[in-house]
């Protein structure tokens, strides 16, 4: 049985001011039914991690650099998130791929230095608005995870994935519930393809304006183990609401 995990991505939102949320969000839910976790700005990070300390929130990085130390302007490390307190990180997000040009080869590398520094990766994919139009999803959530995932060490305890169609994130669009389950049950025969039986463990979360009016039809959804929020998760409320709906579905 797969726990489920609501994952809260504050892409490059939040001051220290925000630090509030995450005390609210951990007072709200002492003793969940589900992993919680929020990945902030790495400006936040350990600061977010003390915070956390001793609830059922944990902490996560947004990317991470595939070395563990070097000259390496503005980057950091696994080892570092580790020092700071994370205890994952999100890999290979779409912002990531286009912003930063970051290739399957290049995520599969970071993951690879996730897994060594013991961070669970949440490793993302997801097609564009151009690529579903014509026809092209699986082929690209396909090649995606075949070259962004390692060979070894990959499963359950160490290894999430988020799908995330790029059209979806930030749009309020959201794929119907047949579309999620499509790629969800493709992924999860993909990852029993190439990893076997302990791609059962493996959790799949979707990610894409995922909001408290619709996490519930989500989260009901074939082989849906939980959810990557962006908006939603900036704000205890509604990032509240998400976890409640997941230990409800
Ligand atoms: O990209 C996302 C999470 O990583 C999704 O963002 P939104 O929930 O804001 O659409």
């Amino acid at each position: 049985m797969r726990r489920k995990l609501a994952a809260g991505n504050w892409k490059m939102n939040g001051t220290a001011a925000s630090l509030a949320e995450v005390e609210a969000l951990a007072k709200a839910h002492p003793t969940p039914a589900v992993d919680v976790l929020l990945c902030p700005p790495a400006t936040l990070i350990a600061r977010m991690a003390d915070r956390a300390e001793g609830s059922a929130v944990a902490v996560g990085g947004q990317d991470c650099h595939a070395n563990i130390s070097g000259a390496h302007t503005g980057d950091i490390s696994a080892e570092m998130l580790v020092d700071a307190g994370a205890t994952h990180v999100i890999l290979g997000h779409s912002e990531r791929r286009t912003d930063h040009a970051e290739t399957d080869a290049i995520v599969r590398a970071k993951t690879e230095a996730a897994l060594a520094r013991e961070l669970v990766a949440v490793v993302c994919v997801g097609e564009t608005e151009a690529q579903r139009d014509a026809g092209q999803t699986l082929a690209v959530i396909k090649a995606q995870l075949a070259g962004s995932l390692p060979d070894a060490g990959v499963d359950g305890a160490t290894t999430v994935i988020a799908y995330e169609p790029v059209w979806a994130i930030g749009t309020g669009r959201v794929p119907t519930l047949e579309q999620i389950a499509e790629v969800h049950d493709f992924i999860r025969a993909e990852l029993k393809d190439r990893f076997g039986p302990v791609a059962d463990g493996i959790r799949l979360l979707y990610g894409g304006s995922v909001k408290p009016s619709n996490a519930g039809d989500i989260f009901a959804t074939s082989n849906v183990d939980g959810a990557l929020v962006g908006g939603a998760s900036l704000k205890a409320s509604d990032f509240s609401a998400i976890i409640a709906a997941l230990e409800t579905a």
